[in-house]
C-alpha cells in the first residue's frame, strides 16, 4: 500500500500507488471479509453496483481466491441496477454476469438481480420485498439500530459529481427514508432509469467500501472526504458513514491527490 489513514471518525482510507495494486487489495479484502462472515454467519450477503468497480474486483475471480472463497455460501445484490434489459449492454447485472459471476461457482438462486419486465417504480418495489423476504430468513442480517437490512459489504464506485449507486446529488432522493429500494427516471449518468438503494440501507451495512481511481475524481473525493468550512455540499458520498459499521476507501494516487485532511502513514 503506497499510504494508509484514518480520520478521528473511524473512516479508513488506503492508497495505493496504481490500480493494480488496488485491485490485487480490493480482492483480498473482499475474500477476508467473506471468511469471517461465513464464519459468524454462515453466508456472505453483498451488494455490487455498476462502472469501474467491476473490473477493479475482478482478481476475486483468479488464483487463489477462485478456490479459496466459499462461493456456495455467497448471496449477490445490487446496490444500485439501471432498469434495462439483462442483456442490454448497460445493465450492471450484464456487468457482473460477464466479468465476474461467470467465472465463479456462485449459485444462480444466490444471485438477486431486479425484474427488468417492469416499470423502474415496480422494480424497485419488488426488489425491495425481496430483500425483505431474505431478511425475514436472516440471508441478510438485520440493523438493531433501525431494522433496516444489514448487508455484509455494501460495494459502491463513485462518480466524478459524487454520486454513489444511483444517488445523485441534488436529487429528492438524498433525503428518502422511508423505503430501502427506491427508483429515479431521470438519472444524469445514462441511462435515466435507476433503481438504488437508499441511504439509510447503505448506512446500515456491516462493512462499505469505495472504490475511486483517476485524477478526473481527486476534486470529488476531496469534496467527500475533507472538513469543509461553511455550508457542507449535500454531496451523496460524502453522506456515507455506516452507523454501525465499517466505511473504507479504496483509492489510486491520482483519485486520493487534492485529499488535505487524513493523516498518511507510508
Ligand atoms: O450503475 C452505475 O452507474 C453506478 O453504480 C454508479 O454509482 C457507478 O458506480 C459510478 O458512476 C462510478 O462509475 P465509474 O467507476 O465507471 O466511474
Amino acid at each position: 500500500m503506497a499510504r494508509s489513514g484514518n480520520k478521528n471518525d473511524d473512516r479508513e482510507f488506503r492508497v495505493y500507488e496504481n490500480v493494480d495494486e488496488l485491485s490485487s487489495n480490493l480482492a483480498e479484502y473482499i475474500a477476508e471479509l467473506s471468511e469471517s462472515c461465513i464464519k459468524e454467519r454462515g453466508v456472505f450477503a453483498i451488494a455490487l453496483s455498476g462502472g469501474s468497480l467491476i473490473s477493479l474486483m475482478s482478481k476475486l475471480s483468479e488464483a487463489p481466491y477462485n478456490k479459496t472463497v466459499d462461493w456456495a455460501r455467497w448471496y449477490v445484490f445490487w446496490a444500485d441496477e439501471r432498469v434495462v434489459a439483462k442483456s442490454h449492454a448497460d445493465s450492471n447485472y450484464k456487468l457482473v454476469k460477464d466479468g465476474f459471476l461467470s467465472k465463479v461457482p456462485i449459485m444462480h438462486s444466490h444471485v438477486h438481480s431486479i425484474n427488468d419486465l417492469v416499470s423502474a417504480e415496480q422494480a424497485a418495489e419488488d426488489y425491495e420485498f425481496v430483500v425483505r423476504q431474505l431478511v425475514r430468513k436472516r440471508v441478510i442480517s438485520v440493523s438493531e439500530v433501525n431494522d433496516c437490512p444489514r448487508f455484509d459489504l455494501i460495494l459502491l464506485g463513485m462518480g466524478p459529481d459524487g454520486h454513489i449507486a444511483s444517488i445523485f446529488p441534488n436529487h429528492p432522493v438524498i433525503n428518502e427514508i422511508d423505503q430501502w429500494v427506491t427508483f429515479i427516471t431521470d438519472s444524469p449518468k445514462p441511462p435515466p432509469e435507476r433503481i438504488t438503494f437508499t441511504l439509510p440501507v447503505i448506512n446500515s451495512a456491516s462493512n462499505v467500501a469505495i472504490v475511486v481511481t483517476g485524477g478526473g475524481k481527486a476534486e470529488a473525493v476531496h469534496m467527500a472526504i475533507d472538513d469543509m468550512s461553511g455550508d457542507c455540499p449535500e454531496l451523496p458520498a460524502r453522506m456515507v458513514r455506516p452507523i454501525n459499521g465499517e466505511l473504507v476507501w479504496f483509492l489510486d494516487l491520482s483519485a486520493a491527490s487534492k485529499i488535505e485532511s487524513v493523516k498518511f502513514s507510508e
